[in-house]
C-alpha cells in the first residue's frame, strides 16, 4: 500500500518536508519548554548553579525576569511553528484527497457497465466521498506524530542521559511497552474498523436506492417497509461504529494506564536521588516535563492510531477499485473527422451477463451504411443487449462487432462513441437546463442549432412555453418534464449529435400517436444516409424500415423487408398478427 501512497504524496514533497522541519523545531522548543521553570527552582529559589553559568552573569531577581521571558518566547515561538505545521499539513492532506479523488472518479467513468452493473451505487458514493479523506489521516495522523515522538525521544535521550543514566532508561523503558500493546491491539481495530465502514457504506446504498425510487416506494406505500430497511441498516452501523469506538476507548485507557505506571515509577526512583542528593529538584521536573511531552505524542499514535487502522481499510477500498482493471482494452484507431460510414456486422456473436445464461447465441447481421433497421421480438429477447454491444458497453464473449470493416475493439473508445447517437431507454435528462441537456453530446452547438433539433423532435413549442425558455433548469430526473417531454429531449439530443450511426431504442413509446407521426416524420429526415437501428414496437417504425429483424430466444429467427415478411408464415407474421395488427 505504501507504494500505492508514496506517488500521491510526491507533488508535495517539498511542502512535507517543508512540514518535517517544523516537526524538528517544534521538538526543540518542546526540550526547552522546562528549562526556565528548572533555572528557577534550582537557581533562583535554591542555590544550585545554574546552566552556561548564568547565575554568575545576574542577580536572582535578573535570572527570575529572564526565565520567565524566556519562557514566554519559547511558547510564542511553538505556538507560530505549530500553526505554521497545521496549515501545512492540512494543505497538503487535503490536496492529497483531492488528488484521489479525481483519479478514482474518472477510473469509476471509464470502468465498463458490467462493472456498474454488479456494484452498488452507493457504496460507489462513499468511496468516492468518504473513503479519499483516509489518505490523509493516514499519512498526516500516521507521519508527523510518529515524527515528533522520534524527534523528542532522540533529543530527550540526549538531554536526560547527561543528567542521569538511570533515570532515563527507566523513563524510557515505557516506549517498548506502548508500542507493544498498540501492535497488539491494532489488528482488532482494524477489523472493527473494516466491519464499521462496510456498514456505512451499507446505509449510503440504502437511501440511494430509496431516493432513486422514491415514486414507486409513494405509489406502492413503501414507505414503511423502506423506513424499516434503512433502520436495519443504520442500526447495523451504528452497532459497528459503537463496537469500533469501545474498542479505541479501552485501547488509550490501556496505554494511559502505561504512561501513568512509567511516570509514577520515575517520580519514584528520580524522588530517591533528589534525597540522595545526586539529582536537583529542577532536574527532576525536567524529567517530569519531558516525559508528559513525550508521552504526548505517543497518546496521539495510539489514540489515532484506531483512526489510522481505520484510515488504512478506507484507503484500500480505494485503491480495491483503482486496481481494477479496466475491463474494456482500448485500440488506437481513430475515424476520420469526415465520421464512419455506417457499415455495421455482428460476426457470430454470443455474450451472456451471468455464466450460463446465454442472452445472445451466435448472431450474425450485416447491416450496410445507412441503412434502417427495425429489431423486432418479445420482451427479454436481447434486443438492447445487442445494440449495447455496437458503443462497447459490453464486449461480446464470443465473436466480433465490426464497423466499416474494422473490429471495434481496435478502435479508440471516444473516437467509436462518438460515430453513434443513442436514444436510450429510460430517457434521461440531467438536473441542468434544457438547452445545456439537448447540446449534452455537442456542448459547441449554437442556439440555432439546438433549437433546429427540438423543432425536429417536436419539442420546440412544449420548451417555448417554459418561463425562461431553453434556459429552464429541468428538475431532479426530470421531475418537471412529462415522459414524454424527456424522451423527445432524448430525441433533440441524438439529432444534434448529428452522428452517422444511429440507435433508437423504442423512441417513441411515451407519446401520443399524432405526436408519434410527426417525430418520425423528423426522424426520417434524421435516419437517411444513416445506418439507424430501431429497436420497435409500433407498426408505423417497422412499416418504414428497410430491414427487419425477429429477435427470439437471443437467436435472429427471421430477417427481410416488411413485404416480405409480412405475408409468410413465419414468427414476423405470426408477430404482425397478434401485436401489430391492432394498432391497424
Ligand atoms: N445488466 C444486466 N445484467 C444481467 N442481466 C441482464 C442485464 N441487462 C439485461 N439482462 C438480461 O438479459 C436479457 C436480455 O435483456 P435485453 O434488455 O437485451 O432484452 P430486450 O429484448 O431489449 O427487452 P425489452 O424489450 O424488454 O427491453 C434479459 O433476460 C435481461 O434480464
Amino acid at each position: 500500500m505504501r507504494r500505492k501512497i508514496l506517488p500521491y504524496l510526491w507533488p508535495y514533497r517539498y511542502p512535507f518536508l517543508f512540514a518535517l522541519a517544523q516537526v524538528f523545531l517544534m521538538s526543540g522548543c518542546e526540550l526547552l519548554k522546562p528549562w526556565p521553570l528548572k533555572i528557577v527552582i534550582d537557581s533562583v529559589l535554591g542555590d544550585s548553579p545554574s546552566p552556561w553559568n548564568l547565575h554568575e552573569l545576574f542577580s536572582k531577581q535578573a535570572l527570575l525576569v529572564a526565565a520567565c521571558a524566556g519562557l514566554i518566547v519559547i511558547y510564542l515561538v511553538l505556538g507560530g511553528i505549530t500553526l505554521l505545521n497545521n496549515y501545512t499539513t492540512i494543505k497538503i492532506g487535503q490536496r492529497m484527497v483531492n488528488d484521489l479523488r479525481r483519479d478514482l472518479y474518472s477510473h469509476l467513468q471509464r470502468l465498463s457497465l458490467a462493472f456498474h452493473s454488479r456494484r452498488q451505487v452507493g457504496d460507489l458514493m462513499y468511496r468516492v466521498t468518504a473513503d479519499t479523506y483516509a489518505i490523509q489521516s493516514l499519512t498526516m495522523n500516521g507521519v508527523f506524530p510518529i515524527a515528533t515522538a522520534l524527534a523528542l525521544l532522540i533529543g530527550m535521550f540526549a538531554v536526560m542521559l547527561k543528567i542521569d543514566w538511570q533515570l532515563t532508561v527507566l523513563a524510557l523503558s515505557v516506549c517498548p511497552v506502548l508500542f507493544l500493546s498498540i501492535s497488539l491491539l491494532s489488528k482488532r481495530i482494524s477489523l472493527a474498523a473494516t466491519v464499521a465502514r462496510q456498514q456505512e457504506s451499507e446505509v449510503y446504498s440504502v437511501v440511494q436506492r430509496g431516493m432513486s425510487a422514491m415514486r414507486i416506494i409513494q405509489a406502492f406505500t413503501k414507505e414503511e417497509e423502506e423506513h424499516r430497511k434503512f433502520m436495519a441498516a443504520s442500526n447495523q452501523s451504528l452497532d459497528a461504529s459503537l463496537r469500533l469506538y469501545t474498542l479505541q476507548t479501552f485501547y488509550s485507557g490501556i496505554i494511559n494506564v502505561v504512561m501513568a505506571l512509567g511516570t509514577a515509577f520515575v517520580v519514584w526512583v528520580g524522588a530517591q536521588h533528589v534525597l540522595s542528593g545526586s539529582l536537583t529538584v529542577g532536574e527532576i521536573v525536567i524529567f517530569t516535563a519531558y516525559l508528559a511531552s513525550l508521552y504526548a505524542p505517543i497518546n496521539t499514535i495510539s489514540q489515532t492510531w484506531g483512526l489510522i487502522q481505520g484510515a488504512k481499510v478506507g484507503v484500500q477500498r480505494v485503491f480495491e477499485i483503482l486496481d481494477v482493471e479496466r475491463d474494456l482494452a482500448e485500440g488506437n484507431l481513430v475515424f476520420p473527422a469526415s465520421g464512419a460510414r455506417g457499415d455495421v456486422w455482428w460476426e457470430n456473436v454470443s455474450f451472456q451477463y451471468v455464466p450460463d445464461q446465454p442472452v445472445l447465441k451466435n448472431v450474425s447481421l450485416h447491416v450496410p451504411a445507412g441503412r434502417k433497421v427495425a429489431i423486432v421480438g418479445p420482451t427479454g429477447v436481447g434486443k438492447s443487449t445487442l445494440l449495447s454491444l455496437l458503443p462497447r458497453f459490453y464486449d461480446p464473449l464470443e465473436g466480433r462487432v465490426t464497423l466499416d470493416g474494422t473490429d471495434i475493439r481496435d478502435f479508440q473508445l471516444k473516437s467509436l462513441r462518438t460515430q453513434i447517437a443513442m436514444v436510450l431507454q429510460p430517457p434521461l435528462v440531467f438536473p441542468i437546463t434544457v438547452r445545456e441537456n439537448i447540446a449534452y453530446g455537442r456542448p459547441e452547438a449554437t442556439l440555432e442549432e439546438v433549437v433546429e433539433a427540438a423543432k425536429l423532435a417536436r419539442i420546440h413549442d412544449s420548451i417555448a412555453r417554459l418561463p425562461q425558455g431553453y434556459d429552464t433548469l429541468v428538475g431532479e430526473q426530470g421531475a418537471t418534464l412529462s415522459e414524454g417531454e424527456r424522451q423527445r429531449i432524448t430525441i433533440a439530443r441524438a439529432i444534434l449529435r448529428d452522428a452517422p450511426v444511429l440507435i433508437l431504442d423504442e423512441p417513441t413509446s411515451s407519446v401520443d400517436a399524432e405526436t408519434e407521426a410527426l417525430i418520425m416524420e423528423g426522424l426520417n429526415r434524421l435516419t437517411a444516409n444513416r445506418t439507424t437501428f430501431i429497436i420497435a414496437h409500433r407498426l408505423s417504425t417497422v412499416r418504414n424500415a428497410d430491414l427487419i429483424i425477429v429477435l427470439r430466444s437471443g437467436e435472429i429467427v427471421e430477417q427481410g423487408t416488411f413485404e416480405e415478411l409480412v405475408h409468410g408464415n413465419g414468427p414476423f407474421a405470426l408477430l404482425y398478427r397478434s401485436q401489430f395488427s391492432l394498432e391497424e
